[in-house]
């Protein structure tokens, strides 16, 4: 796997035209890392995730990836060049088998069989439950498997920058684990991860960088080296330790 630095400076973004959810913030991803997002409710977490993937646009700021400036492309050209995004909530579809779900995945490059069969027996080598059952509905995995579909589904695209939004709300603490160390072994493969997580405690020990966010706008940001040595940082983060852990 090979990572892209992904990068947004003074972003404000807006719902609804004029209640402004992010505030000249500035996050950076870059290959090889985890880079962590923390901060209470609200602060706008997962809102950074869905501009970076395009979802959101936003009325001022920049967007980069590797040096290319990607602030006006749209979500699916960002999928093409290689960000892939993991949102929140279920998003498996119920109805379709594991195989076709993934086959979704593929579609940006559908067209070209070769890769998409190498992209399937790809996924189907790292996560064995699935290439175990790829004609089972999806509805029929375990919340746990279905989390893994969906990580599965995100990697078809042999991505260089993955977005993860709480990959682990809601999922039992043994999947919890695989999950954090898949999302560590995704960046020492070379990967940009950025992971949005409310379990600070999990989130801290695997990131390489933590950002944290307050209302729409940076607090304070530092390597995981910063956040050990600077009594400061690492005040700040203890206060999140316990804040809110979901398994
Ligand atoms: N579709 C929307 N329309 C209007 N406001 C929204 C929308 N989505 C989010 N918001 C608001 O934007 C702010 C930031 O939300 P966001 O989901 O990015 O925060 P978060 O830090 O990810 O929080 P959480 O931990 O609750 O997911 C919140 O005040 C939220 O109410």
């Amino acid at each position: 796997m090979e990572g892209l630095k992904l990068s947004m400076e003074g972003i404000e973004v807006a719902y609804n035209s004029d209640i402004v959810v992010l505030n000249d913030v500035a996050v950076t991803g870059r290959p090889g890392e985890v880079t962590g997002i923390i901060g209470p409710n609200g602060a706008g977490k997962s809102t950074v995730l869905k501009t970076f993937f395009g979802l959101l646009r936003p009325r001022k700021g920049s967007i980069t990836l590797g040096d290319q400036d990607i602030t006006r492309q749209k979500a699916f050209q960002r999928a093409l060049e290689g960000i892939a995004f993991v949102p929140q909530h279920r998003s498996v579809f119920a109805d379709l088998s594991v195989r076709d779900n993934l086959l979704l995945g593929c579609w940006p490059f559908r067209r070209d069989k070769k890769r998409v069969a190498r992209a399937i027996e790809s996924v189907f080598d790292e996560f064995p439950v699935l290439a175990e059952r790829p004609n089972a509905a999806a509805s029929s995995l375990s919340g746990g498997q279905q989390r893994f579909l969906e990580i599965a589904r995100a990697l078809v695209i042999d991505p260089k920058v993955i977005l993860l939004d709480e990959p682990t709300a809601m999922i039992a603490p043994k999947i919890s684990k695989e999950i954090y160390a898949l999302t560590r072994s995704l960046a020492d493969r070379g990967a940009t991860i950025l992971l949005v997580d409310q379990n600070v405690r999990s989130c801290a020990e695997i990131a390489d960088r933590l950002y944290i966010l307050e209302l729409g706008r940076n607090k304070a940001e530092g390597t995981r080296e910063d956040f050990a040595s600077d009594d400061k940082l690492r005040e700040m983060v203890s206060e999140w330790m316990n804040y809110k852990i979901d398994a």
